[in-house]
């Protein structure tokens, strides 16, 4: 049985303080009527999709703040976005901000859904590396609150069936962590889905600014190619109230190549040809980990 399939990686350009969900959903159809045009049957979106990277300002105001999450998924809004999914046969990876009551409390993650071809939701991932800082800092630029807005997820690097294959998805920071594609690897994965939000800008090591594409680049191929599996990358990218965010959307083979990239910092797809089949080509090699791994020798990588 053939594994391959079309997929795309939907970067989207800047989404403003005050532009709507529905601006967002829209901008987010007209790439997936555009990406199925081109045969695509998998689209992956970008972190916190429906929105602008609010962690960039502090917002006191619960109210306002909670205007940012989403506390039901497919709600309302994003419902056109489900429905044409379906209607058109595709499936897709979407980043948001969720609100979750767990237990009597109200808890916020930063969450990705992986919704198949038929607009159900085959898994759900919530953020593990949260970078940034909690409380506001005066001498920033901006904000990265993500420590203050979201909650450490409590759903694991999990894998799941899906598209013929293995899926596993993470969030922008967790690419950097070899970690991250190490676990979803030894459980199976091939093909890890992920959306990025990365400032070219970062305060803490000002002299690295212009490495920023580079890291993004060498995090992602090198996480693919070390654990034999594809990677989607997707960034939301261009200048987001005054932020210039990285782009550099791609999709990348087990080798580690890049074979699709998109060239602006606007809505672009990026497309290629995935066959789960090749993930074989580095797992029964160099990467066969019954094989070759030494888990006795890496103890250290796991104590607290
Ligand atoms: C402040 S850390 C750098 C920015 C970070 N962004 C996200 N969204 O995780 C990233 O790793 O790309």
């Amino acid at each position: 049985m053939t594994r391959k399939f079309i997929a795309a990686a939907a970067q989207l350009g800047p989404i403003a303080r005050d532009e709507p969900r529905a601006s967002a959903v829209a901008r987010m159809q007209k790439l997936l009527i555009d990406a199925h045009r081109r045969g695509a049957e998998l689209v992956v979106f970008p972190e916190l999709a429906l929105t602008t990277f609010f962690p960039r300002w502090l917002i006191e105001d619960e109210a306002e703040l909670d205007a940012f999450y989403e506390t039901e998924m497919p709600n309302a809004e994003v419902q056109p976005l489900f429905d044409t999914a379906r209607d058109l046969g595709v499936g897709f990876y979407l980043g948001y901000a969720e609100i979750a009551y767990e237990h009597g409390q109200k808890r916020r993650f930063n969450t990705s859904i992986t919704v198949d071809k038929t607009g159900q939701i085959i898994g759900k991932y919530r953020k593990i590396h949260l970078p940034g800082h909690p409380e506001y800092e005066d001498w920033r630029p901006f904000q990265h609150l993500e420590k203050r807005y979201f909650e450490h997820g409590n759903l694991g690097f999990g894998v799941f069936d899906g598209f013929g294959g293995k899926l596993g998805m993470c969030l922008c920071n967790d690419r950097r962590w070899p970690e991250t594609f190490r676990v979803l690897g030894l459980r199976g994965a091939e093909l890890v889905m992920l959306g990025y939000n990365t400032p070219v800008h970062y305060p803490l090591a000002p002299e690295h600014d212009h490495l920023q594409d580079f890291h993004n680049h060498l995090s992602m191929q090198a996480g693919a190619y070390a654990n034999g599996c594809w990677v989607i990358g997707t960034a939301k990218a261009g200048r987001e109230e005054g932020c210039d965010l990285i782009g550099g959307t791609c999709i990348i083979a087990p080798t580690g190549e890049i074979i699709a990239k998109t060239q602006g910092f606007g809505d672009e797809l990026a497309m290629a040809e995935i066959d789960l089949d090749r993930c074989r080509e580095l797992r029964e090699n160099v990467f066969n980990f019954a094989l070759h791994r030494e888990p006795d020798d890496y103890r250290d990588i796991c104590a607290g």
